[in-house]
């Protein structure tokens, strides 16, 4: 797991360095900016020409130090100052005094030319974006601005910080934005740097130290966590040898509808394949009836239109339920969704066109704290009033709106975010293999799954969302991301459970 903190928080550790530990800013700065030059030497042995373009505040610090410790080793940096130097203040003038005294080139971006300064970008081994870190707000201006636009393109910059035009507490993206290579963060790793599509604009990322203990600064609880492997194997349910399947979860599955036939099969595929003990699909005739040569695994339970009381017969036994996939528009699928919602008395999943009555039918909904929905962003707008695009560029605001309306919520996509008020997640397991028909079935079966087993709501959703990803990469890795079948998806799964159990028993 690893912890993300906003850039608030980490402007507070900061504080607390200096007050608690009596350690200067210039000494911060200095341990920042040469544990930074080596990180840049490491992911870039053979470099010699650095190009660093340095921003008015802190971040632009941070260069001055690494040029003055590129130097020092016989390396050629060169200073860009980008934006009036006259703002250069505190430790960051300090440390642009002492690089004035030294022979190394600095040059004020005002003053060049436009073809000056892409030549020297063009000439340099290695491009280091100081320009903005988390003191930046919104979008990029002035020289900054200027500067980041002629980065354009180019797949040799190493972020200080963070991309320059992000922003590191919600991950949007302003623009103009750096694209980097690498990013190399200060202290611990920033809310931004984990959340799309600001993720996607960091490359590699790498922490360094800033001369404190960062649990000594930093507050117990992270903002946010990523998960990594070590938290899929450690949530894994347990298997004991006399299990039988009752104790793998029973999980019932309400879907289903005259045009969308596939989906409630696939999500009790899903949660077959991702070891379920009992699968009931509660839907039509139809897909009941054509259901069993697909997946005679799993129990069929033809539902009466006039009377959907009658699938609370399954009270007794199941364990947790999944209503949406394929569920339909018409008035027997509101009817459906609102018995299962206020009547069903275990853990809920809601999916697809579950998601569409959620809304619909907001005011007629009990109060509960047990169930999970799974927007894509196009739902999760429909939820929020706001666009999708909206949603896409503030993922993890969208989340943490969404979890204080209905509790727990996984916002697909890549970077999943699942958020419960109190806790956020990310996932970055899986990419555009996943985005296939179907593959938003699987996954609430798999997540249906580990709600049937008694794994909370925060667990089972990441549990459920790292596993359908991991599946979908190791697919990828044989077999492209194009062409793709959700049920393959799923056919992964078992591969993935067994890795993840080799190096459970490898850690005991
Ligand atoms: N604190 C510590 O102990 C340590 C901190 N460290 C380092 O400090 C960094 C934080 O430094 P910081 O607070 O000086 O902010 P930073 O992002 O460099 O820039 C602020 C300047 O940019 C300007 N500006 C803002 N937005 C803008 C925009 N959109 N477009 C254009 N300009 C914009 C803003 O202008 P103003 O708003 O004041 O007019 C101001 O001049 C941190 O990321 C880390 O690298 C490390 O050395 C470890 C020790
Ligand atoms: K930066």
């Amino acid at each position: 797991m690893i912890d993300l903190y906003d850039p608030t928080t980490i402007r507070e550790a900061d504080s607390m360095a200096i007050g608690k530990f009596k350690v200067p800013g210039i000494v911060l700065m200095e341990n920042a900016g040469l544990e930074a030059s080596l990180c840049v030497q490491r992911l870039f042995p053979q470099a010699e020409r650095f190009l660093i373009l340095a921003g008015p505040g802190n971040n632009g610090g941070d260069g001055y130090v690494m040029a003055r410790h590129f130097a020092i080793r016989g390396l050629l940096p060169i200073v860009l100052l980008a934006g009036a130097p006259e703002k250069i203040k505190g430790d960051a003038l300090q440390n642009l005094e002492i690089l004035k005294e030294m022979s190394t080139p600095i040059r004020i971006t005002e003053e060049m030319t436009v073809e000056e300064i892409t030549s020297l970008m063009s000439e340099s081994h290695v491009v280091i974006d100081c320009l903005l870190g988390t003191g930046s707000k919104g979008s990029p201006q002035g020289e900054i601005r200027r500067i980041i636009e002629l980065l354009e393109g180019r797949n040799n910059i190493v972020s200080i910080d963070i991309p320059s035009g992000i922003n590191a507490e919600t991950g949007e993206v302003y623009s103009p934005c750096v694209a980097s290579v690498a990013t190399i963060t200060m202290l611990a790793m920033k809310t931004g740097l984990a959340a799309m599509p600001a993720a996607a604009k960091a490359g590699k990322i790498e922490i360094v130290s800033i001369g404190v203990p960062p649990h000594e600064v930093l507050p117990s609880l992270p903002c946010a966590t990523l998960w990594e492997e070590e938290d899929a194997i450690a949530t894994l349910p347990e298997r004991k040898l006399d299990l039988h399947k009752g104790g793998r979860g029973t999980l019932l599955v309400v879907g289903g509808s005259e045009h969308y036939r596939g989906a409630p099969l696939l999500s009790a595929l899903g949660a077959l394949k991702s070891g379920c003990g009992v699968v009931i699909v509660a839907s039509t005739d139809d897909v009941c009836r054509e259901g069993i040569s697909f997946l005679p695994e799993a129990v069929f339970h033809p539902m009466k239109r006039e009377n959907p009381q009658d699938l609370l017969c399954w009270s007794e036994r199941g364990t947790a339920a999944v209503v949406g996939p394929g569920l339909g528009r018409d008035s027997h699928g509101a009817s459906l969704f609102e018995c299962i919602w206020n009547e069903w008395r275990h853990p809920l999943l809601v999916d697809g066109d579950g998601i569409f009555w959620l809304n619909e039918l907001k005011s007629y909904l009990k109060k509960r704290n047990d169930v999970i929905i799974t927007p894509h962003e196009g739902e999760a707008a429909r939820l929020l009033g706001l666009t999708a695009k909206d949603v896409a560029s503030s993922r993890l605001y969208a989340a943490k709106e969404l979890a204080r309306q209905w509790g727990c919520v996984v916002l697909k996509g890549h970077g999943t975010v699942i958020d419960t008020i109190s806790r956020t997640v990310i996932i970055r397991e899986g990419g555009p293999e996943l985005s296939v028909p179907g593959s938003g079935d699987i996954l609430s079966g798999v997540i249906g799954t580990f709600l049937a087993q008694q794994i909370s709501l925060l667990d089972s959703a990441s549990l459920g969302v790292w596993i359908h990803g991991k599946a979908g990469q190791f697919l990828a890795e044989r077999k492209g991301i194009d062409g793709i079948l959700a049920r393959e998806i799923a056919m992964g799964i078992p591969s993935v459970l067994c890795s993840l159990r080799e190096k459970e028993k490898t850690k005991h």
